[in-house]
């Protein structure tokens, strides 16, 4: 997918005056959806075992994500919001049912080719950003191509074009104790984006920023899904989660809603 470079007037574009304004209902921001699924839950239940009891926490859970999606996952704090994510990412396994990625039962593929098709396909964004504080921001988005990358890209310089595009040309050498919480979260977009995945997921990605920071980043979701990346964002903030294309609110162990602008 083309690297291209945000302006950095993100706000004056994308009219974000957190909390409060969003898309209208009914605005698709220009997408011609639905895509081919690119992520889907089937029957989908996961239990942990607590002593001898088994604690469901998804019950029954069936989700499609098409290619150019964003879909925001919202419900109340413990409803599995995180742990429904993990599945989609595969870094857990379902008690019971399948995950299938670009049409790839996840349960059919060794352990090795799971943790390929993570690296490549999949970006992760976290609330805390999840940086490695003793490497620069320039190895921190570069680290995930030491396991995966794709053959025949000078990662280097990929990853030096993606901290330009979040508007860190001048902090690529700086340690993430140098940094400010959005530049964090700059710096974990663009790591997210080093292999070229097809799935961004992001877990409260805005949780840590103030109202005009999540601004920002929230920004870059927009123009990042507008270019073709398929994101899911698990969001408490309905006003954020009004940005996506589609709200599933998670409660109970299932889907309990799954409101779309799109359709
Ligand atoms: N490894 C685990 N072992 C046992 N229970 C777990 C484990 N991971 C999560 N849980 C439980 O599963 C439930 C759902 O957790 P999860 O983190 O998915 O919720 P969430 O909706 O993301 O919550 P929040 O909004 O507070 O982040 C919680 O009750 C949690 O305690």
């Amino acid at each position: 997918m083309e690297t291209k470079s945000f302006d950095h007037k993100v706000e004056e574009s994308f009219n974000c005056e957190l909390p409060g304004s969003s898309r209208s209902d009914n605005d698709s921001g220009g997408k011609n959806l639905p895509g081919a699924p690119v992520i889907e839950v089937i029957n989908v239940k996961k239990s942990y075992t607590l002593g001898d009891m088994e604690v469901p926490i998804l019950r029954d859970i069936n989700l499609t994500v098409n290619e150019g999606e964003f879909l925001a996952i919202m419900g109340p704090s413990g409803s599995g919001k995180s742990t429904l994510m993990n599945l989609i990412g595969f870094l857990d396994r379902p008690t019971d049912g399948k995950i299938m990625i670009k049409g790839l039962d996840i349960s059919e593929l060794s352990d090795k080719e799971v943790a390929r098709l993570r690296g490549l396909e999949i970006g992760f964004i976290f609330q805390t950003f999840n940086l490695i504080p003793r490497l620069t921001a320039l190895e921190n988005v570069e680290l995930p191509t030491y396991a995966n990358a794709r053959e025949g890209v000078d990662t280097r310089k990929k990853a030096k074009e993606l901290l330009n595009m979040v508007g860190l040309a001048d902090r690529m050498h700086h340690k993430p104790g140098e940094l400010s919480g959005g530049q964090s979260q700059r710096v974990a977009i663009a790591r997210a984006l080093i292999n070229d995945p097809a799935i961004l997921l992001a877990d409260e990605p805005t949780g840590n920023l103030d109202s005009r920071t999540g601004c920002e980043i929230l920004g870059m979701f927009t123009r990042l899904n507008k270019d073709g990346r398929t994101i899911v964002m698990i969001t408490h903030d309905p006003e954020i989660a009004k940005y996506a294309d589609r709200i599933v609110l998670v409660k109970d162990g299932i889907i309990q809603s799954n409101w779309s602008k799109l359709e």
